[in-house]
């Protein structure tokens, strides 16, 4: 299946297909470059990596390959730094291209390099996670975090292509499955309602790691998210939907360490939180929290943020949230099953009653 990203010159393919990652004459017509740097870690190369260079073998071609360690503790400024010594003790050139073969932590990593590495070369996201296959690989947004906010540094730097390979999740562990499970849920919440209750049906088979059904859910959260890019690539409006439930996550995940608790974890808690605010505003109904409740219980998330988390913490680091505008804080909050918003209009006494009511009923991944 072969979905597009339509942003003019720009624009570029999603590949969705078992065994793609293998496929020669796939690579062949996607990367004409004669150099080629794959980015990975330890996790992922004795998995993917030799297969994946075997593919992109070709005369005269530069095949280089770098490994790092794995972690979100190392999406940060040195690991970066890691990435430009290796492509300038490599005497790499601006013709080159990255090759992105991770989880949302290489991609965004190795997308900030390829953005800035000789003021911009090309990338290409071949995501092996499932939040990386339905999200990060798609839509330009890359960075590092910083010690005191998520994903505080970066750039939109779209791929060329974006090569999804669903039979690398027969790898994943069930944990991480669950946390790109998070992001998948969401777009159900924001933006369709019908997804949201297919996944309800489907999270059973979802969590068996059943091949159909995962390639449906990669698909349409895809197609989602390449909507969305293409209508406001730089978040000047409703691409912030995307970040339900992240000002809530993104301060779980600096608060506790980046690492601790996985992304999607902090995100699913994070939605759940913003649904009961919702509710508070008399914006949706109870029904609405209990279905997105349910639906990441059933999906082996976590519904309340861990007992580090005070009222305090949490708006300490929402105060920095990059949605802040002229020291307001606006936060995406639902008007219905299926339907997001951006808004500074809530009542600040109901978000203190939400995170104070959270803060007493913790909950762990
Ligand atoms: N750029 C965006 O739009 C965007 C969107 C969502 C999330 N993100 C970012 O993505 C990151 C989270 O990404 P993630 O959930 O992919 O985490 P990750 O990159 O840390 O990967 C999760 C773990 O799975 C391992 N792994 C990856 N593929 C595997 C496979 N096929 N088999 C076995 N193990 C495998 C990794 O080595 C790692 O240990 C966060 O930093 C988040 O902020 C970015
Ligand atoms: O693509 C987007 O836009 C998103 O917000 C997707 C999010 O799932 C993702 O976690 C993103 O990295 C968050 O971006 P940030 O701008 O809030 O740091
Ligand atoms: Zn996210």
């Amino acid at each position: 299946m072969l979905l597009t990203v339509e942003l003019g010159e720009r624009s570029y393919p999603i590949l969705i297909e078992p065994g793609c990652m293998n496929r020669k004459d796939q690579w062949s017509e996607r990367v004409p470059h004669a150099e080629v740097v794959i980015v990975t870690n330890e996790t992922i190369a004795p998995l993917y990596l030799d297969s994946l260079k075997r593919s992109l073998e070709r005369s005269g071609r530069r095949l280089l390959s770098l490994t790092l360690p794995d972690g979100e503790s190392y999406k940060s400024a040195e690991t970066l730094g890691r990435i430009y010594d290796f492509l300038l003790e490599h005497s790499i050139s601006r013709k080159a291209v990255l090759i992105a073969l991770g989880g949302g932590v290489i991609g965004d990593l190795t997308g900030y390099a390829a953005a800035t590495f000789q003021r911009g070369i090309d990338f290409i996201q071949v995501p092996t996670t499932l939040l990386s296959q339905v999200d990060s690989s798609v839509g330009g947004k890359t960075g590092i975090n910083h010690p005191l906010g998520k994903n505080m540094i970066g750039a939109f730097k779209q791929p060329k292509s974006v090569v999804i390979d669903p039979a690398v999740l027969s790898t994943l562990p069930d944990r991480e499955l669950s946390a790109g499970l998070a992001e998948v849920i969401k777009y159900g919440l924001i933006h369709d309602a019908d997804f949201f209750e297919w996944l309800e049906t489907n999270i059973d088979a979802l969590l068996a790691k059943d091949a159909d059904a995962l390639v449906q859910a990669i698909a349409r959260s895809c197609r989602l998210k390449a909507d969305i890019v293409a209508a406001d690539e730089t978040e000047q409006g409703i691409r912030a939907i995307l970040n339900l439930g992240h000002t809530f996550g993104h301060a779980i995940e600096a608060e506790l360490g980046y690492g601790l608790w996985l992304h999607g974890e902090a995100v699913a808690a994070g939605m759940v939180m913003a649904s009961d605010l919702s509710q508070r505003q008399g914006w949706i109904d109870g029904e609405v929290t209990e279905r997105a409740r349910n639906l990441l219980s059933a999906a082996r998330l976590p519904v309340a943020p861990p007992p580090q988390m005070t009222p305090d913490r949490f708006m300490n680091h929402m105060a920095r949230d990059k949605k802040v505008e002229s020291g307001q804080l606006r936060l995406v909050l639902l008007e219905a099953l299926g339907r997001a918003t951006v808004t500074s209009t809530f009542d600040p006494a109901r978000l203190e009653a939400c995170l104070s009511a959270f803060c007493t009923s913790h909950s762990q991944p």
